[in-house]
């Protein structure tokens, strides 16, 4: 058997070598060519998957290890009687975390004593959006979710889900929906330039879905007048040529990685695996959980001295600060001749991305803290010592 797939797929000898042989390639330029002769292919959100690249392959299975499926043309593999799989939900922790490290860089730019005086509308409570929510109100932050399809699939819960006009109220508005265009409630660019208008310098607007749900010229257009809110901006249109002139004007930008902790994406990795082997009926043998290394910091204690709020901050920063990729997204760009090399470095960002472990993976201990301290460490998701 023949497995075909991108080579950004980490641990693809370590869960698929016993099946057949691999053939890696690059998923951004994965060819009609590349994947003719195999039958099983496992690509990520960069490769389009469609008839011109399936036509006449010999391919029965696809599996995606990622959430997001706008890459794919699930209509067609069906009507061809290719199996599809993806990867629902294995980094949505991933993109909490990335979340919960913005708000605390935002609430430290507000010189907030309390960042959960902040409203966050969340839009998009599907398994990233609840994951969000859930830390967040564990927290004792207030949360408004705005998600149109869940509030008619659940009448009787209609008074938990919010408009997006009213979500675009909240202090923070982060997005999480996938892009869709031909849906009841299509995304596609679902915050255009009356959405934008509406913002104020007081709020922070985040991206984490896809970059077509916010009309990138009409943003770059609102963020050119004096009382534009701040941006937040971790997936772009026209990845990986992205616009240079958003890039300089948003507050902070990430190269598409909110989802890229270790955890996330080696349990993409073991999702598919496991659609692989129902698909051939195999057993599964392997878990995500036997190949993660150890974390590189792997405790922290907080003595009684600590303050609550720059506590959880020093700890959640300390798994992940999106100041470095930022940082280092703006020195890619800058450095970069042309719009061609741009693309290149913003692709070169992603795939050498260092290994970035979860909160889960720290433990910490702290002596002599109060009960809410504690709740405050479990609901980010931190382990506690004893
Ligand atoms: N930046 C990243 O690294 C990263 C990582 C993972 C996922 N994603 C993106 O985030 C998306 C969401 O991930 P998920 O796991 O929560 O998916 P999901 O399918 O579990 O949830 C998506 C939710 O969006 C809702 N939705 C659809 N149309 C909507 C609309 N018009 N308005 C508001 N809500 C709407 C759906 O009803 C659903 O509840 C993915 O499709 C993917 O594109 C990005
Ligand atoms: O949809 C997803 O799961 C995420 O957007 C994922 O992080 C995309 O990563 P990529 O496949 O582009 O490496």
């Amino acid at each position: 058997m023949l497995i075909v797939a991108d080579e950004n797929i980490p641990l693809l000898e370590a869960f698929f070598g016993d099946m057949g042989q691999i053939r890696r390639v690059s998923g951004r330029t994965m060819s009609a060519a590349d994947v003719r002769d195999a039958d099983v292919l496992l690509v990520r959100s960069v490769t389009r998957v469609d008839k011109a690249l399936l036509e006449g392959s010999r391919v029965r299975f696809v599996g995606t290890a990622t959430i997001g499926t706008d890459h794919v043309d699930l209509a067609w593999l069906e009507q061809n009687g290719i199996r599809f799989s993806a990867a629902p939900g294995c980094n949505a922790n991933s993109v909490a975390e990335y979340v919960l490290a913005v708000l605390s860089l935002y609430a430290e730019l507000q010189v907030m004593d309390d960042w959960t005086q902040l409203s966050v509308g969340i839009v998009g409570a599907g398994n990233v959006g609840s994951e969000l929510a859930e830390k967040l109100l564990r927290l004792g932050f207030t949360v408004k979710l705005c998600d149109p399809p869940r509030a008619m699939q659940e009448p009787d819960r209609e008074h938990a889900f919010t408009s997006l006009e009213d979500a675009l109220t909240c202090d923070v508005v982060t997005l999480h929906t996938p892009l869709t265009r031909n849906t009841a409630h299509p995304t596609y660019h679902m915050v255009d330039t009356p959405e934008l208008a509406g913002l104020t310098p007081d709020q922070l607007l985040i991206n984490a879905g896809r970059g077509g749900v916010i009309s990138n010229s009409a943003l770059s257009e609102r963020l050119k007048q004096p009382d534009a809110p701040l941006v937040a901006l971790d997936v772009w249109e026209q990845e990986p040529q992205i616009s240079a002139e958003l890039l300089s004007q948003v507050w902070l930008a990430t190269p598409h990685i909110a989802g890229y902790s270790f955890e996330g994406k080696v349990r993409g990795t073991e999702m598919v695996y496991q659609a692989v082997c129902q698909f051939l009926g195999l057993p599964v043998r392997k878990k995500a959980g036997q190949f993660l290394p150890q974390p590189a910091l792997s405790k922290a204690v907080f003595t009684s001295a600590a303050d609550e709020q720059t506590a959880v901050w020093t700890a959640l920063r300390a798994c992940y600060d999106p100041r470095s990729d930022d940082a280092r997204l703006r020195k890619v760009m800058r450095l970069a001749r042309s719009g061609e090399e741009q693309g290149v470095a913003f692709d070169r960002l992603r795939r050498d991305y260092p290994v970035r472990r979860e909160c889960s993976s720290l433990k910490v201990e702290l002596k002599g803290s109060s009960r809410s301290l504690q709740d405050s460490f479990r609901a980010a998701g931190f382990r506690l010592h004893a």
